[in-house]
């Protein structure tokens, strides 16, 4: 069954992107609604990164638009489409080398002062950066990265640099965050961590989308799942509809009906 919100805070409409010759998106259309937690799916190569970078601004779209909040944003720079109220993790996360967690979060703030008010230290410059350690400090604890935010951010584990890579896109204050893999070679602790901590963002109000092969996490978290296969949507159903959408199956398995896809990412 095919379900798609009325009232979207983000609406994809006609998406198309090709690589050379390789045609990576075509005619992809997605509305989201506010306060969903939407997971992306679809086998490798099936364009889910691309499709995250069209929406953010990384990647030019050949075709159709991007609107975010009653706002066309595909022509705006990616620094800019943060400043709109999204923000977005990456699926390799890398860290400068000379920089401690807490410094990494402290950068990734979007309120700057002038660089009078940086050379000279005026108090607007000391409260920017007051208010910039206070909001990193927060987050690193609800992301649970205190214990480490002393360290040189290049030398925490691939699944702290995963939620230090959360914590950076939170300090610009989003209210829609898309997500790259956010547990792939993540250790089921911090698997568990990295889902209370989505399900305690949402809560406040934050629409979430999320591209994941892991199905357990995507049962335990989203609303409504997207399937892309071949640079086409396929399915927007619920989780537990997965198993028994033979698009999807197809775009999975090759074949309808084969094998429950509920038997994936065990
Ligand atoms: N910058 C690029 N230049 C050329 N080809 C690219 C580029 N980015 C992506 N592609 C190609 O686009 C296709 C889709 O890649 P994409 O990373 O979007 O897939 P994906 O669904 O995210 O895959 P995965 O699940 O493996 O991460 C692939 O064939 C890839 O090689």
């Amino acid at each position: 069954m095919n379900r798609t919100p009325a009232n979207a805070f983000l609406d994809i409409r006609s998406v198309a992107k090709a690589f050379g010759g390789n045609q990576v998106l075509e005619d992809v259309s997605v509305q989201i609604a506010p306060g969903e937690i939407v997971g992306l799916l679809g086998p490798n190569g099936s364009g889910k990164s691309t499709l995250l970078n069209v929406i953010t601004g990384f990647t030019p779209a050949d075709a159709g638009s991007v609107h975010f909040d009653g706002r066309r944003i595909d022509r705006v720079a990616a620094h800019r489409i943060v400043r709109t109220g999204m923000a977005r993790t990456f699926q390799l996360p890398s860290m400068p080398a000379k920089m401690s967690v807490m410094e990494v979060a402290m950068a990734a703030a979007t309120a700057h002062h002038g660089v009078f008010d940086t050379l000279v230290g005026t108090a607007r410059a000391r409260a920017t950066e007051r208010a910039a350690r206070d909001k990193a400090a927060h987050l690193l604890q609800e992301l649970l990265l205190t214990p480490v935010r002393d360290l040189p951010a290049a030398a925490i584990s691939g699944g702290q640099k995963k939620l230090l890579g959360i914590v950076c896109a939170l300090m610009a204050e989003p209210r829609m965050l898309l997500l790259d893999e956010p547990t792939a070679g993540v250790h089921p602790n911090l698997r568990r961590d990295i889902v209370a901590a989505l399900q305690r963002l949402n809560a406040q109000g934050m629409t979430l989308v999320i591209v994941e092969h892991d199905m357990h996490f995507i049962r335990d978290v989203c609303t409504r799942c997207v399937v892309l296969d071949r640079g086409s949507i396929v399915a927007s159903c619920r989780p537990d509809e997965l198993a028994s959408n033979d698009r999807v199956l197809q775009a999975y398995l090759g074949t309808a009906g084969a094998k429950p896809l509920a038997t994936e990412g065990a």
